[in-house]
């Protein structure tokens, strides 16, 4: 028996539980809200997609009533407000660290096995709060971003090279912000051949550039922040932990000393299986690479120095 609680039923949070709803991860999958009736509707809007689909996985809204959400085996964090056309996401670090901080705390008082991924932005930050604030071992604390931000750098290299995004391998790590991750060009391959053989430097560093404001773009598009690939690289990410699939995806996790880099939550290749990210695959980053990382890294700590000056 398995159970997933995906707290915020936002754009992000319904659209993840509906992905997992219909890959049938779990047997019950609890969507929570503070918003009266929100997690509720969305819910039942989403199970009376089932017969047409033709999957059955049962799913409960409630509003924040954490009790529903006991013995979860995964929990999704996506509740917390989104950025709007020109903002950052580091701007949303007054209002989200507070609602992470205190998800977190009412989770733990009902699911303390729970592996925890974090969705919430500024994504770095709120893993890196989340492992403080609950104590509980750094493999059970996931930071989702590199999931999408790879997921968009495939799709960019998929236009740029007109070839299907599924023969591209293509890995984003560091840090989940318009100027802090870094996409791998020189390990990106089409069927095992690297792009660079496909792509001119300019047309590459264009893919690389366009995925790393490939947020902004959407926000600046829809008037708020995206959610159908979130969504699907959320589920994605909990696919592998329930399923123990063993897949290596980039994911924010607690350094030390890994990629040169101590007491920070950032994005690197990690295993997922079913105790949370088991182990952490080196790249072995070549000098420039390397470089970016530990600028990534400065930058994110920056943010998370900012968490001691809020009243959490
Ligand atoms: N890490 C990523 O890759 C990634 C991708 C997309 C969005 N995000 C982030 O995810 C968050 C959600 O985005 P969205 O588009 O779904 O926003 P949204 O406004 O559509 O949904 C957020 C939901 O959180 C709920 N909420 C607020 N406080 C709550 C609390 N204390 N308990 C329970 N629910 C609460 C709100 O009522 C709302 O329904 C944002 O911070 C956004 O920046 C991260
Ligand atoms: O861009 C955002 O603010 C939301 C999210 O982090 C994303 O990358 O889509």
């Amino acid at each position: 028996m398995s159970k997933i609680t995906v707290v915020g039923a936002g754009a992000v949070g319904a659209t993840t539980a509906d992905n997992i709803a219909r890959k049938e991860l779990a047997d019950e999958v609890v969507l929570l809200d503070i918003k009266q009736g929100f997690a509720e509707g969305k819910a039942l809007d989403m199970f009376q997609t089932a017969a047409l689909l033709g999957w059955d996985t049962t799913l409960t809204g409630v509003t924040n009533d954490y009790s529903k959400t006991a013995n979860s085996d995964v929990v999704v964090i996506t509740s917390g407000l989104p950025r709007k056309p020109g903002m950052t996401r580091e701007e949303l670090i007054g209002v989200n660290a507070g609602i992470v901080k205190s998800v977190v705390d009412n989770i733990l008082q009902y699911s303390p096995d729970a592996i925890f991924v974090i969705v919430s932005n500024p994504m770095d930050t709120m893993t890196y709060l989340a492992l403080k604030a609950s104590g509980l071992p750094k493999n059970r604390i996931i930071g989702m971003g590199g999931a999408l931000d790879s997921a968009r750098f495939k799709c960019y290299l998929s236009l740029a090279m007109n070839v299907s995004p599924n023969d591209l391998h293509a890995t984003v790590i560091g840090g989940h912000g318009d100027t802090t991750m870094i996409p791998l060009k020189r390990l990106a391959t089409w069927n095992g051949t690297p792009v660079a053989n496909y792509l001119d430097g300019a047309t590459l560093d264009k893919v690389a550039a366009d995925t790393m404001v490939g947020g902004a773009t959407l926000t600046g598009l829809l008037g708020t922040s995206a959610w159908y690939a979130p969504g699907a690289a959320s589920a994605a990410v909990v696919e592998s932990i329930i399923r123990d699939e063993k897949r290596v995806i980039p994911c924010s996790v607690f350094l030390e000393g890994e990629y040169g880099q101590s007491d920070i939550c950032l994005g690197v290749p990690v295993v997922l299986g079913k105790t949370g990210w088991e182990k952490i695959i080196d790249y072995n980053l070549n000098e420039e690479e390397q470089a970016l990382f530990s600028k990534s890294a400065d930058a994110v700590r920056n943010m998370n120095n900012v968490l001691s000056t809020l009243s959490l």
